[in-house]
């Protein structure tokens, strides 16, 4: 018995690991040849250089954002990189209406659609919750309700490819951060609504992926201008992160951590020692460089 204990159990577990990771599909470029993806947010940051790298995996794009002066830029820059073709549309996801144009935009000019890759937010403080509601409500209809509205307009034509929805999340959408209250409640929003409507198309054998990313602190500019000096973190490269984005949608993923480890290790905390894990997140940031306004 205690040999059994001993050797035998953790000898199949291992050869169980080993069958099961080794069983899964390499990424090759090639993946997204020819196929037709959505971007949202895609003038700067993360979702610009998933346009990037889309266009050099020769991919359709087509990218929204509300500067349209930028869209332009990042367009005539796929376009270099040997997109199949770059088109974009610019507005904003406050409204609802939008959002839903966008998805009636990429059936009319690229007649259908494979990828979802909803990645924009609207803009938040990094700081004291300051008590305004109608800030969150705001950040809710921007940065949840319409990746919802996005998804409903998007299902039908995702069902006709077998195509995948790409959710763009954060360790702030696992765990509670200081100064990101509004933003981190959309977050969460996400995870729930996704994660269920998940086990759904499942049930329902709807083959359609839904893969959740979380994202620990990247070096966007708008990231490093807002939190930098706070966040004693140091940031992961964008580049990187929006390759392992499009990967993890392409493989059809459930959810991808970025860094791995480095968001990995404190969610195997959080269950067991949530108050160990708030603890050192707090340890982690310089309050004494807080913005004060
Ligand atoms: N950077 C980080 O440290 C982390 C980022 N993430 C997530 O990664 C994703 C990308 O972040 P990041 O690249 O840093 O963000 P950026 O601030 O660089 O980009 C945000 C994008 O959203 C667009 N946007 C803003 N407001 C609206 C609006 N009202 N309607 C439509 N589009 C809008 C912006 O363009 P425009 O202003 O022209 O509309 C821009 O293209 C987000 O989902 C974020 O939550 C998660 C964890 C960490
Ligand atoms: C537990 C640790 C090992 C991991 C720590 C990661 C921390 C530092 C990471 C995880 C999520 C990150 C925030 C985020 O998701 C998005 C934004 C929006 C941007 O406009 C301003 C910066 C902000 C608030 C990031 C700040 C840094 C955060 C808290």
């Amino acid at each position: 018995m205690g040999l059994l204990r001993k050797i035998f159990i953790p000898f199949v577990g291992l050869v169980l690991a080993f069958c099961f990771y080794s069983a899964r599909e390499d990424f090759k470029p090639e993946m997204l040849k020819g196929k037709r993806v959505i971007v949202t947010g895609a003038s700067t940051g993360i979702g610009e250089q998933m346009a990037y790298h889309l266009a050099r995996m020769g991919a359709h794009v087509l990218i929204t954002a509300r500067t349209e002066a930028k869209l332009q830029k990042v367009i005539t820059r796929c376009l270099e990189l040997g997109a199949a073709s770059a088109q974009y549309v610019s507005g904003s996801m406050e409204d609802e209406a939008f959002a839903e144009h966008v998805v009636k935009e990429a059936e009319l000019v690229l007649g259908g659609l494979d990828m979802l890759i909803l990645n924009h937010v609207g803009n938040s403080y990094f700081n004291y919750f300051d008590g305004d509601v109608g800030h969150v409500q705001k950040l809710l209809k921007i940065n949840f309700l319409s990746y919802v509205a996005m998804t409903v307009s998007a299902l039908p034509r995702l069902k006709d490819s077998g195509g995948s929805i790409v959710v763009v999340s954060s360790m702030a959408g696992k765990v509670g951060f200081p100064f990101t209250a509004p933003y981190s409640a959309t977050k969460f929003a996400l995870d729930g609504f996704f994660s269920s409507l998940r086990q759904e198309l499942i049930i329902q054998k709807v083959d359609v992926s839904i893969t959740l990313c979380i994202l620990g602190f990247v070096d966007t500019e708008s990231a490093m201008k807002a939190a930098s000096d706070v966040v004693l973190m140091s940031p992961a490269p964008k580049e990187e992160c929006a390759l392992e984005i499009i990967k993890g949608g392409a493989l059809r993923q459930r959810e991808i951590y970025y860094k791995y480890a480095a968001t990995k290790i404190p969610l195997l905390i959080r269950d067991w020692a949530p108050e160990l894990l708030d603890y050192l997140i707090r340890r982690s940031y310089n309050v004494e460089n807080l913005k004060k306004n």
